[in-house]
């Protein structure tokens, strides 16, 4: 059992539109910083509620965003075409990089033509990873923005999943997951954990008990509790989401 290295930073806020402006202020500075010290800012974005919230924090809120030193990757992504509604890449497009001056190239989609090959999909995906951070160690992100389900799982890791504790490779297959659809790659957990920043974005009551656990209880059952990089984790929650957490001083 590891426990976080650093307390997670959780901030709470009033309303969606107020949480994607906090989001928005925070990725500006994130990405800003990231440019000054590397030149470039490497970015991975989970599916779900969290495109759209993004969307909202960035879209025409920009200024000052170097939009041509981003690099986008998605944090886990569904085995369906890129042009499919199911698909990360597609949602993260519709909402943020079809929207914002980042060139193509930079925004990173699975090979759609290998889909019956999953494991062919990992391994595109791994190289397109390489191609930018370099084969020689673990990817570190500048930063991950990510999503929980209520069950706790973030990417495509779900909890009890054998997957959770693999430390083979940056990038997995997973053909059963809980949530359809079924087949999936996803970044694993040692790659999480090497990221210069993490954010959570957790909205809604549903997410109340989970969060309790792993923002109060520390339960690191649950693979969103795993990922414990050397840097802080920052959460973003609403109201419905934190209810069961202590009272927070509100968030700007
Ligand atoms: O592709 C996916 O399914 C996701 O990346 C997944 O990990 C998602 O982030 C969570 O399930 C939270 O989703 P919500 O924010 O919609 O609850």
């Amino acid at each position: 059992m590891t426990a976080p290295r650093v307390p997670p930073t959780v901030k709470e806020y009033g309303s969606i539109s107020e949480l994607s402006a906090g989001l928005g202020a925070y990725v500006a500075e994130v990405s800003k910083a990231a440019i000054a010290a590397r030149g470039q800012f490497i970015v991975a974005v989970s599916g779900g509620s969290l495109p759209a919230i993004l969307g909202e924090a960035l879209v025409g809120h920009d200024a000052g965003i170097e939009w041509s030193k981003w690099h986008v990757f998605l944090a886990d992504e569904r085995l369906v075409a890129n042009t499919h509604e199911d698909s990360n890449y597609k949602q993260v497009g519709q909402a943020l990089t079809w929207r914002v001056p980042i060139a193509a190239a930079q925004v990173h989609a699975i090979d759609d033509t290998l889909l019956d090959d999953a494991a062919g999909v990992a391994r595109d995906y791994t190289a397109q990873l390489e191609a930018v951070f370099g084969a020689a160690s673990l990817p570190a992100f500048d930063l991950l923005l990510l999503g929980m389900g209520p069950d706790g799982h973030t990417c495509s890791l779900f909890p009890g999943h054998a997957l959770v504790d693999s430390l083979a490779a940056p990038v997995a297959v997973v053909l059963d997951s809980p949530k359809p659809p079924a087949r999936r790659i996803t970044l694993t957990l040692p790659v999480l954990n090497a990221a210069h920043n993490v954010a959570f974005v957790s909205t809604g009551e549903q997410k109340a008990q989970v969060l309790h656990n792993i923002l109060q209880n520390n339960d690191q059952s649950y693979p969103a509790a795993r990922v414990s990089p050397a840097s802080s984790v920052v959460w973003f929650l609403d109201v419905p989401a934190a209810s069961l957490l202590p009272i927070l001083a509100p968030s700007l």
